[in-house]
């Protein structure tokens, strides 16, 4: 479904890619993790044909990224999705199943399903009023109103609550299982663990690992995970809010802890990876110490650029002309897509 060859975007003498190969089959999840500045935003939108790439080729089935007929056939929902607030979860998508020039019946019936498999309430309400969880979800509905085959997400489930982050990650499964290829991008290991069917990790601009999440782990390091229940369970210590930590150093044991919660009468209300040992993944695999992480400015600096959204020369080659954009340049790219 995607090939990708050589693919590298430099802004200014800045490396934000450094030069990527690989594919992405029909039908998979694929997940693209890394640090911040990473290039993780970078690369997804190379694929989705928003940043011109310096170097290299990316292919889309039979497209390359970035022709208009690929457009159609893509659904991409960006890192911070700005909605018209004004308008209420319905006629926004109507809105924009009118760009892609759905027939409105089919139109209505897509959005519905679509809303209802989100579990979306509060369908006319004015979307400058609902939740955040709730925001996404109409996002993740936009990019489903043109019905594409490829998806293309850039941290679906960023700054979500528990509850809304599985429900994104369940949602995004069941994309795939409905025959949609998926590629998104996570800073949190446990989301990409929990869904993805390979993943490539990268730092500094470049690809330090790849294969399976268990691969990866087992060849570079030991992530673990602090499963936060309501119960006590065995080993499990108190926190300060009630609830109680387990840590644990995979998933077989993270559904043991959730049995023995549920046995002990209780649930599991949180899990979250142990960010060290995320970092630990990532320090071994970049070899430095952890003065020298890449946050996107250590390497900027000595590059003599800021490190910025807006380039070291003020132009960024950025087919959407900046990083983050703004509703009506997002109606103009999918407009475009007609
Ligand atoms: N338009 C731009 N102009 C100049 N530099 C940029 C631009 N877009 C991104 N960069 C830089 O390129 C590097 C990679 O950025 P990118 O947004 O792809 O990283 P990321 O892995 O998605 O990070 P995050 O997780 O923080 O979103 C960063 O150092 C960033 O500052």
């Amino acid at each position: 479904m995607i090939r990708v060859e050589g693919l590298r975007k430099t802004y200014g003498d800045f490396p934000a890619v450094v030069g990527s190969d690989f594919a992405v089959d029909e039908g998979e999840i694929f997940g693209v993790v890394g640090p911040n500045g990473a290039g993780k935003t970078t690369t997804l939108k190379m694929l989705a044909g928003l940043v011109e790439p310096t170097e290299g080729t990316a292919r889309v089935g039979d497209y390359d990224a970035g022709d208009p007929e690929m457009r159609r056939h893509l659904g991409f929902l960006p890192e911070e999705s700005p909605l018209y607030e004004d308008m209420t979860a319905r006629s926004y998508l109507r809105f924009f199943a009118d760009l892609y020039d759905v027939p409105r019946e089919e139109a209505t019936r897509r959005t519905e399903d679509t809303l209802d498999r989100l579990e979306l309430e509060h369908r006319d309400r004015r979307l400058g009023d609902v939740s955040k969880g709730m925001k996404r979800k109409v996002a993740i509905a936009r990019s489903l109103v043109n019905d594409p085959d490829l998806l293309i997400y850039d941290e679906p489930a960023s700054g979500l609550d528990p509850l809304t982050t599985n429900y994104v990650l369940e949602f995004t499964r069941d994309l795939a299982d409905r025959g949609k290829t998926v590629v998104f991008s996570a800073h949190n290991l446990y989301h990409v663990e929990s869904v993805c069917d390979r993943v490539v990790i990268m730092n500094r601009g470049e690809i330090i690992a790849r294969g399976t999440v268990p691969e990866i782990r087992e060849e570079h390091g030991e992530t673990t995970y602090h499963v936060f229940t309501t119960a006590a369970v065995d080993g499990s210590e108190a926190t300060d809010d009630g609830r109680y930590r387990r840590v644990v150093p995979d998933m077989d044991a993270v559904e043991s802890v959730r049995e023995a919660a549920a046995a002990a009468g209780g649930e599991v209300v949180d899990i979250r990876t142990r960010e060290p040992s995320l970092e630990d993944v990532f320090l071994e695999l970049a070899g430095r110490p952890p003065e020298a992480r890449d946050d996107g400015r250590g390497r900027a600096a000595a590059s003599g650029a800021d490190g910025g959204r807006d380039g070291p020369d003020g132009s960024d080659g950025d087919r959407t002309g900046d990083a983050t954009r703004t509703e009506s340049d997002t109606a103009g790219a999918e407009g475009g897509a007609r």
